[in-house]
C-alpha cells in the first residue's frame, strides 16, 4: 500500500476542525504500535522518523523497508503518511525523498528568514516533482534542558506569511509557545496570534512540542486551525514506564520480547488516546 501525503489528510482535517496526529518512531516497535492504533481507531495517522534519530534506526531505506512491510503484515487500510521531522539539512530532505518517504520537513528555524525561505524553498520544488509534502517551521519550539525551559521564540505573522507565499509548503509549523519535551509549569500558547496566522496563512498549522499541554489548549489549537499535531515524549514516557514495571516485577527475566511487548501496548494506549482527542478517530 502506498504512503499517502500531509496534503492529502490535513485540508479535510482543517475544514472538519479536526487534527492528524505525528507520532514519532524510536524503534520499531513505535511502528507496530502506532500502525495498530491508528487501524483500531481508523484514523489517518503520521508516521515521523526524526532526522536527529535516521542512523540510529537504520537510515532512510531501510525505514520505509519497516513501515512497509508493518503495514502490509498488519493489513493496515488506513491512509498513512511516512514523514521526515525536523530534517536538519536540505540534503536529509532529499535523501529521505529518494528513499521513498511521503513527506518532509525542513527545519530552517535556526536559519535567518531569508535563509530559511531560499533553502525551504529547494526543498519543496524537488518534493513537488516527487509527489511529496512539505512541512517547514517558523519561530523556535522551545526545548527543557535539564528542568529549564529556554529557546521559545514567537513566530510573527509577516514571517509566516513570507514563508507560506514564496515557498508553496503545505503545512506551517508556527512556534507560538510550544516545548519539546517535559513542560516545566503551564504552557503558555499565543492563541491571538496563532488565530491571526491561521486566517491569513490559510494552510494548515503543525503544533510541535504537544506532548504535556492540556486537553482544552490542545482543542482550542485545533479549533483555530491546527490540523497536525505532534507526540513523542508521552510515548516514550508510557514505553519507560511499562518497562520499569516489568523490570521490577520479573528482575530476572532478561527476555526481551517479554520485557518490550508491554511497553508496545503501552505506546498504542498513548496513541489512540491522542487519536481520540484529537477528533480524527473515524476520518480514515
Ligand atoms: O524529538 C523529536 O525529535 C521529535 C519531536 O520534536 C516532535 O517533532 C515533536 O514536536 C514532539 O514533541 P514532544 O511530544 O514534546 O516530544
Ligand atoms: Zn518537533
Amino acid at each position: 500500500m502506498a504512503f499517502v501525503t500531509l496534503k492529502d489528510v490535513l485540508i479535510k482535517a482543517r475544514a472538519e476542525h479536526y487534527a492528524v496526529g505525528q507520532f514519532n518512531i524510536n524503534s520499531v516497535q513505535w511502528i507496530e504500535a502506532i500502525l495498530k492504533a491508528a487501524q483500531l481507531n481508523q484514523s489517518p495517522v503520521i508516521v515521523a522518523a526524526s532526522d536527529r534519530l535516521i542512523d540510529f534506526l537504520g537510515g532512510f531505506d531501510w525505514i520505509v523497508l519497516a513501515v512497509k512491510e508493518t503495514m502490509s503484515r498488519l493489513e493496515i487500510t488506513v491512509p498513512v503518511v511516512l514523514h521526515l521531522d525536523h530534517g536538519q539539512s536540505v540534503e536529509s530532505c532529499l535523501a529521505a525523498i529518494d528513499a521513498g518517504f511521503s513527506s518532509v520537513m525542513f527545519d530552517g528555524s535556526h536559519e535567518s528568514l531569508s535563509d530559511n525561505i531560499r533553502l525551504t524553498k529547494i526543498v519543496t520544488d524537488y518534493a513537488k516533482k516527487n509527489g511529496v509534502s512539505v512541512e517547514a517551521e517558523v519561530g523556535t519550539v522551545g526545548g527543557n534542558e535539564d528542568g529549564l525551559i529556554s529557546g521559545i521564540q514567537y513566530a510573527g505573522l509577516a514571517d509566516c506569511l513570507r514563508l507560506v507565499q514564496e515557498t508553496g509548503i503545505d503545512a506551517l509549523a508556527a512556534a507560538l509557545g510550544s516545548v519539546h519535551g517535559e513542560y516545566v509549569g503551564k504552557p503558555q500558547l499565543g492563541f491571538t496570534e496563532m488565530a491571526e496566522i491561521a486566517e491569513e496563512c490559510r494552510i494548515p498549522l503543525v503544533l510541535h512540542g504537544a506532548s504535556g499541554i492540556p486537553e482544552a489548549d490542545l482543542t482550542k489549537a485545533i479549533q483555530l486551525g491546527h490540523a497536525k499535531i505532534n507526540i513523542n515524549t508521552e510515548a516514550n514516557q508510557a514505553w519507560f514506564q511499562s518497562l520499569k514495571e516489568s523490570l521490577a516485577s520479573a528482575p530476572k527475566n532478561h527476555e526481551p520480547r517479554l520485557l518490550l511487548a508491554p511497553a508496545t501496548v503501552a505506546i498504542s494506549d498513548v496513541v489512540s488516546e491522542k487519536i481520540r482527542l484529537f477528533g480524527s478517530a473515524g476520518k480514515a
